[in-house]
């Protein structure tokens, strides 16, 4: 354990060249020769970066964004050499790496962009584009100079220690580096906690637990305590895993060390157990997430069709987002229906729940109902108290739909005497997402941990890792924090999930109309995603497998 912050000068001065440029910038702006002309809107007005002119600090209102050839555009990250003077490289230690030496091509080209949108018409433009993730010839960092740092924020998610880990086992046995700290419960133990000392050994089997060895928290994101520990302990890496709320707030640190001009590499890799961060294909836990869904849709089953006339309701996470709910569904086949925040539902009356239930325990003697937690907030503030309360993150605390739904059902029934139910509700909310990640989340989250790594190394920062159609890239903060994926109802995935249940869509002509709408346009289904000003994404998230 440390628990003494070590003072470890780093480079405070933010150095421009007299005529304006940035030293060492060659690196930046390597994409050049193939551009026909690149904006960077708001940088110390409209500069070009062909000149290698100093372009001003970099923020969600100032972002470094590239265009060329076609509509090409490049949704680029910053580097730290926008901002830190004289910074010099070295050649990449992988290369000496007996694993790594012998790959071919193991090194991602300089020039090397993942596209946002790969389903395109002969005329459309090339699109947005996000820098392609892996690693570089050249890094900024040597490896005795890494003091790097892992923090967790947010809930918890299957996979969280294996993506700690091979940070860790990374760092260590591709860059040789050997000052890891942990920091300890979330934001706010990088000024009010001790540190951990990190090294394979300590780290060799938590992949094979829940939860995150670190700790975690929601609330306490104190910018200035949290980058004056950064800089008084001399970490120059800063690994974020967290949520939406967390990468906005590793987004407000790498401004603030910008504009301390540390040398300071700040990363973030995505985690949210309800796969609602936009842009990346998916997020790691899911996977895990759903299959432990449906054990417990498997039991709601079991119990349901062993009584006469049961009712087996499962309630899964997903504040706003019920992609959980949907692919369990899906996985499943055994539900009769499946409740999302995004489609409003009804109960009473002429294609209502209520009546759905009926018909259906007729048809068959059981059935079986999932309902997201986000689900149905409208309906239930009617009936019960406010439901404006909030978390220490600010997150809506949301009415408990699995109880509120159980009541409703057994009154109707009790009411109206045609069916005497048998009712069992099952709440897995925490047993989803306590669990250790599956297979394939580990395989997942070792790769982004090695795409987060080599992107730091690398000299990049203010950044989030994640797969783009199947391919890792750097993704500026901003972008997976302005919006959140969520189920498109008018999509092929939803449209799926109601063909298997064979549920009411609970939708009048108008709700469908204006759910076109708001995900114009309406070629979504050849786009694979919603676009509105540009890049607002919503889609389902789990691009590349040939599902839409
Ligand atoms: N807008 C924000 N600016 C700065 N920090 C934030 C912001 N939103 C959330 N955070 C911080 O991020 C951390 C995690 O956020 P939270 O919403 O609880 O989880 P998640 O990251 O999983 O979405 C908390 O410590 C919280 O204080
Ligand atoms: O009880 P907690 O820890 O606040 O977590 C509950 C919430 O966390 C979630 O799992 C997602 O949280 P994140 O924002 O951390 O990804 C939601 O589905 C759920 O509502
Ligand atoms: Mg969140």
């Amino acid at each position: 354990m440390e628990s003494a912050p070590n003072t470890n000068p780093v480079p405070q001065m933010l150095h421009v060249e007299s005529n304006g440029t940035i030293p060492n910038s060659n690196h930046l702006f390597s994409l050049r020769s193939s551009l026909s002309s690149v904006k960077v809107p708001n940088w110390n007005g409209d500069l070009n970066l062909r000149s290698g002119k100093k372009m001003g600090l970099q923020s969600k209102e100032n972002p470094k964004i590239v265009h060329g050839e076609v509509g090409y555009v490049l949704e680029d990250v910053p580097h730290l050499t926008d901002y830190v003077p004289d910074l010099p490289s070295y050649p990449n230690p992988l290369q000496d790496n007996p694993a790594y030496a012998v790959v071919k091509q193991y090194f991602v080209n300089l020039d090397d962009t993942v596209a946002q949108k790969i389903v395109v018409h002969k005329t459309s433009p090339r699109g947005t584009h996000f820098r392609r993730a892996g690693p570089r010839q050249r890094v900024y960092f040597e490896s005795d100079e890494v003091h790097a740092c892992i923090v967790t924020c947010g809930g918890l998610c299957p996979g969280l220690n294996t993506v700690i880990r091979e940070i860790v086992c990374g760092l260590f046995h591709m860059y040789g580096v050997t000052k890891i700290l942990g920091i300890e419960g979330g934001y706010r133990g990088f000024y009010a906690r001790n540190t951990i000392t990190m090294t394979p050994k300590t780290v060799n089997d938590i992949h094979k637990r829940g939860g995150t060895i670190l700790g975690t928290s929601r609330g306490g994101h104190d910018t200035s305590k949290i980058v004056d520990s950064i800089q008084d302990r001399g970490i120059n890496q800063v690994y974020i895993i967290g949520g939406d709320g967390t990468q906005k707030g590793a987004s407000v640190i790498f401004e603030e060390i910008q504009r301390r001009g540390l040398k300071v590499a700040v990363a973030g890799v995505p985690k949210t157990i309800d796969n609602d961060i936009a842009v990346i294909d998916k997020s790691f836990g899911f996977d895990t997430a759903v299959e432990e869904a449906e054990r417990a849709i498997n039991a709601a089953h079991v119990e349901a069709e062993s009584v006469e006339n049961g009712i087996g309701l499962v309630k899964l996470m997903g504040r706003y987002s019920g992609f959980i709910a949907m692919y369990a569904t899906l996985a499943s086949r055994d539900v009769d229906c499946c409740l999302i925040p995004e489609s409003p539902f009804y109960l009473e009356g002429k294609g209502g729940l209520f009546e759905f239930i009926e018909k259906r325990l007729k048809e068959n003697g059981h059935m079986v109902l999932v309902v997201a937690e986000g689900a149905g907030q409208e309906l239930i503030a009617e009936s019960m108290r406010s439901m404006d309360h909030e978390d220490a993150s600010g997150n809506k605390l949301l009415l408990d739909v699995g109880l509120w739904l159980s009541q409703k059902i057994k009154d109707h029934f009790a009411r109206s005497k045609k069916v005497a139910i048998n009712l069992k509700y099952i709440d897995p909310t925490y047993m989803i997402r306590a669990i250790p990640g599956n297979a394939s989340d580990n395989v997942y989250c070792t790769l982004l941990a090695h795409s987060v790594i080599h992107g730091a190394m690398a000299g990049y920062t203010g950044f989030t890792v994640g797969p783009v159609n199947g391919r890792h890239a750097y993704i500026p903060f901003h972008r997976i924090t302005e919006t959140r994926n969520k189920v498109v109802i008018t999509d092929r995935m939803w449209a799926r999930l109601l063909s298997s249940t064979n549920q009411p869509s609970f939708l009048s002509h108008k709700d469908v109309e204006d759910a076109k709408t708001e995900g114009e346009p309406v070629t979504q289904l050849l786009d694979g995603e919603n676009c509105k000003d540009g890049h607002h994404v919503v889609d389902n998230g789990l691009a590349d497998n040939g599902t839409r």
